[in-house]
């Protein structure tokens, strides 16, 4: 049974991250009001048909004005730009929130543009599919899954308190971590995977070309599951992967010598290290699963919304 926890909440970007938690919000009674806006005018006409946010608002200033709770739901490269907008229109202690999927970008974007009394939470629900825009959203994607927040140096323990309160009010477990640590388990767990996702559907889009679209007629379940994670939002991944390049690279630079390695396993048929190597993975995925998070959902993203 969850409480208001906020008067008033802005969503900045109205995607899918912020339609499921203007819907999530709803379903669970936590806030009086919830404003919106979104950068392009067909976005904020779209949302006002859906009924998107109590209010639709023609600027990020007016959709800020007297609000509790900001969150950012913009691609991680206009976060700065939104901050810069927003920041004189902000209430002397609100809380200023974003859900980018890197952590210390953000933070070195918006900080410092945010005048003093107002608290600075950054966050990243650890929840999406390959949908976008403001149609796209539902209230229970956060259902179950995490939610990770980075408070900045100094960041205020009642505004962290709060904002865990309505993580969990919309359906999410938090957790809190460091910005730097943040980036790296995100570029194992999730930047590195899509890479090689949009990857290998780029090869099998060349090879197709070859064989006449047989690689996609008789693409088998794994190949598919690749298509729906290069099917995410092009400007979404450009700036994840140009904000936390570092740690990407660090890992694609691990996973090519791994995969050199599989390689020449294979070629010199070096059997025992391909069935060493699976048999590691496999135990991997059994631990997960033995420990109970296996998170596996049907797919959301096809789901209808409970709106
Ligand atoms: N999609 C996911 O799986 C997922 C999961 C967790 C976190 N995130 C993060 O959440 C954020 C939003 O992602 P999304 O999937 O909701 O994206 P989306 O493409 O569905 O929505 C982004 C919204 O931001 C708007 N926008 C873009 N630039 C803007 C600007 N300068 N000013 C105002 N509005 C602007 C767009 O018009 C759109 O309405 C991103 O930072 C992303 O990294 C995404
Ligand atoms: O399920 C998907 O479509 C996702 O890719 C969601 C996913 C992920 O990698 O798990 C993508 C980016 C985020 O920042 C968080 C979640």
């Amino acid at each position: 049974m969850s409480t208001k926890i906020y008067d008033r909440v802005a969503l900045i970007g109205l995607g899918l991250i912020a339609s499921s938690m203007f819907w999530a919000i709803r379903r669970a009674g936590l806030a009086d009001e919830v404003t919106g806006y979104a950068r392009s005018r067909a976005t904020r006409d779209t949302a006002r048909r859906i009924g998107l946010c109590d209010r639709v608002c023609d600027s990020a200033a007016e959709a800020v004005e007297g609000a509790d709770l900001v969150v950012l739901c913009v691609p991680v490269g206009a976060m700065e730009q939104v901050a810069r907008d927003i920041a004189p229109a902000l209430k002397p202690g609100a809380t200023v929130t974003d859900v980018g999927s890197v952590k210390r970008a953000v933070i070195e974007a918006v900080a410092p543009h945010l005048p003093d009394g107002v608290h600075f939470v950054p966050a990243h629900p650890l929840a999406g599919t390959e949908h976008s825009g403001p149609e796209s959203g539902f209230a229970e994607l956060f259902d179950n899954r995490w939610c990770l927040l980075v408070p900045v140096e100094n960041s205020d323990d009642d505004a962290v308190a709060r904002l865990t309160a309505l993580w969990e009010g919309i359906g999410s477990n938090v957790e809190i971590m460091d910005a730097d640590h943040h980036d790296l388990v995100l570029a194992v767990t999730s930047h590195a995977p899509h890479l090689i996702a949009y990857t290998m559907v780029g090869v099998a889009d060349d090879l197709r070309r070859v064989t006449d679209s047989e690689v996609i007629k008789f693409s088998a379940a794994g190949f598919r599951d690749f298509t729906r994670i290069a099917a995410s939002d092009p400007t979404m991944w450009r700036d994840v992967f140009l904000n936390n390049k570092d740690a990407t690279l660090e890992i694609l630079g691990r996973f090519t010598e791994e995969l050199f390695a599989l390689q020449r396993a294979i070629r010199i048929g070096d059997g025992d290290h391909l069935h060493a190597y699976f048999t590691r993975t496999r135990a991997i995925r059994r631990g997960i699963i033995e420990a109970g998070q296996d998170t596996d959902a049907p797919d959301f993203g096809r789901a209808k919304s409970v709106r």
